[in-house]
């Protein structure tokens, strides 16, 4: 578990410098780097852009599926007059794994490629100089890491992934790199929890230093002007008043924790921006400052052209310009956590989102779909490790997002095999381990695939709602079948509600893969008007269940998986295409989504 996952900020007593740009490459397949002197630093391989996953830019296959060991390299400058301050290296992610050197010196690894973490370099740098960094990455998959899958070789030695997730397995530098300099006493953690009273709120708050010194903690409206101030470590700040953060209509406070008895000198200053709002379940409602809310949304990828899986703020700009105007207020961060900025556009849009962590493919049924193996996923030598690195990735995820107004809830899984009972005592460890990370205690919950049913689930007492992945119109009963789709997905929604449901239930996935520009008609499978006709019969069934509190259709748009004769291209269940243009579905949901209030 990382020390600190403090968003990185500059100011008077912090500095952040990204590292981004075009970093020297390499593929080390016979794992020679080290032997090599790698760590010290190369000029020779390729120039890579960084944030970025590697996979696209080559045109080769080989080099496109490469899988193993990589290098990446580039040197930065240390002014002299960082002597004194403690000196950082932050990754925002490298997936799925790092070592990291500085001047030569290993600094530390890291394990799990979508959360950050910081390397401590103060005592490896050469200040007022040039100094070098080198990152050595692998993408291996195995059981005992998050994503699950198998890496094979080829009878040409080559190394393969095969994985158990409908999701390419894009690589590398995926995020941005910060050359951060810090105080050396200075803030490592704050929490916040909201009461409201009234018109008023108290801001709970807690912060976490390194040191003794005194601590301040003020908040100042969005025009700037301070509206409570509290002493201590720990404290309540009291605001009259309070501007809720709402769905769909959001307000930003400024939070400033001040560490240091001088306020015009202070040791360190920290400063984020925070929401006042209350998050809970009541029954099978799911109430945001108490007032019931209606999920409506989408499963994502972070995935684009070129970039990969890298972040890319022109497409997360373009995709909520897109939810916006479709009417959505809410996504999932299927299938792991994505990048802080975007939590930060989520807090400032209004916008709800579902954090999950990679615990995706923990299902042999998934992985026989992809190619696995039909056996128990939780019947296996690979568990003790994968759950170690499982409840530390809900951990760091946790430490990371903890604070933003947009978190709703925390997905611990994706479609895991919950009919299997050996996934009982899997869970009960999770749920119990998790329980207490979160300060505001926002529910837990997971997603439950065709197979997991009322009937056949074995760990229904454990979610705090019900997620479902659904798919009649699609994988079973398509075509001119869907009629019996539709019939069956209401008996099983006459199941839950005969079985007396006392949690909300959301469906988190939905939908079929469309080819667009591909019409008929009548339709036929994978044409946009066939889409539409799956969308709307989830929607007559979502109408007919007041249980159901929410649609988060799969996807927003089109994404880049493994090949293979059930994917063109990759997963093309997009309500948009890849370049993020609209399929007949996305006129659809505009027209229904904007009948309904933002928030409902
Ligand atoms: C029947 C499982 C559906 C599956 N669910 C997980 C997603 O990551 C996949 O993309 C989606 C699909 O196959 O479209």
């Amino acid at each position: 578990m990382e020390t600190s996952l403090l968003y990185p900020v500059t100011n008077d007593q912090r500095t952040d410098q990204k590292l981004d740009g075009l970093w020297r490459f390499k593929f080390d397949e016979t794992k020679q780097g080290a032997k090599a002197g790698w760590e010290t630093g190369f000029h020779d391989g390729v120039s890579m852009p960084v944030p970025a996953s590697f996979n696209d830019f080559f045109t080769d296959k080989d080099s496109r599926e490469y899988t193993g060991d990589f290098w990446y390299s580039r040197k930065f400058f240390v002014p002299s007059a960082a002597k004194g301050k403690a000196l950082f290296l932050r990754f925002d992610a490298v997936t799925h794994r790092a070592t990291i050197f500085v001047n030569g010196k290993e600094i530390r690894s890291h394990e799990g490629g979508f959360l950050p973490f910081a390397a401590d370099i103060s005592s490896a740098v050469h200040y007022g100089a040039e100094n070098t960094v080198v990152v050595k990455g692998n993408n291996e998959l195995s059981r005992e890491a998050l994503p699950a899958g198998d890496t094979i070789t080829l009878r040409n030695g080559k190394k393969m992934v095969r994985p158990f997730f409908d999701f390419y397995n894009y690589s590398g530098l995926n995020r941005s790199v910060h050359l951060l300099t810090l105080p050396q006493e200075r803030v490592l953690d704050y929490t916040t929890t909201f009461e409201l009273n009234g018109q008023d709120a108290t801001v709970n708050y807690t912060v976490t230093t390194n040191g003794d010194a005194p601590v301040t903690v003020s908040l100042a409206d969005a025009d700037g002007q301070v509206v409570a101030t509290a002493q201590g470590k720990e404290g309540a700040l009291q605001v009259k008043n309070a501007h809720l953060w709402q769905v769909r209509n959001a307000y930003l406070y400024t939070l400033t924790i001040q560490v240091g008895d001088d306020a015009e000198t202070p040791v360190d200053t920290y400063t984020d921006r925070i929401g006042i709002r209350t998050i809970r379940i009541s029954g099978t409602n799911i109430l945001v400052n108490d007032k019931p809310i209606y999920l409506k949304g989408f499963g994502r990828h972070e995935d684009s052209p070129f970039a990969g899986r890298a972040f890319d703020l022109n497409v997360e700009k373009k995709d909520f310009a897109l939810m916006k105007w479709i009417g959505a207020n809410s996504f999932r961060t299927s299938h792991y956590p994505y990048d802080e900025q975007v939590y930060k556009i989520a807090d400032e849009e209004g916008f709800l989102l579902t954090d999950e962590v990679p615990a995706v493919g923990f299902k042999m049924a998934a992985a026989a779909f992809l190619g696995g193996l039909n056996q128990s996923f939780f019947k296996g030598p690979w568990l003790k490790k994968l759950h170690e690195r499982h409840i530390d990735q809900i951990r760091d995820l946790v430490k990371r997002d903890k604070n933003h107004p947009s978190v709703l809830a925390w997905s611990l899984f994706n479609e895991p095999d919950t009919v299997d009972e050996n996934a009982v005592p899997y869970f009960k460890q999770i749920f119990d381990e998790s329980k207490d990370l979160d300060p505001q205690s926002r529910p837990r919950t997971f997603t439950l695939s065709e197979d997991d049913t009322i009937e056949t689930s074995k760990v229904l007492d454990f979610p705090d709602f019900y997620m479902l992945n659904r798919y009649p119109g699609w994988y079973h009963f398509g075509g001119h079948q869907i009629s019996d789709g539709e019939a069956g997905l209401r008996d099983e929604m006459d199941k839950w509600q005969k079985a007396g449901v006392t949690k909300p239930v959301v469906f988190t996935e939905f939908g079929a893969d469309t080819e667009a520009g591909l019409h008929k008609l009548p339709s036929v499978m994978w044409t946009e008007e066939y889409q539409v006709e799956v969308l709307k019969m989830f929607s007559r069934v979502f109408d007919d269940y007041d249980f159901i509190k929410g649609e988060q259709v799969w996807n927003l748009a089109d994404f880049q998986t493994v090949e293979g004769n059930m994917r063109v291209n990759g997963n093309k269940k997009g309500i948009f295409t890849r370049d993020r243009q609209p399929k007949e579905a996305a006129f659809f949901y505009h027209d229904r989504w904007n009948k309904l209030p933002l928030d409902y």
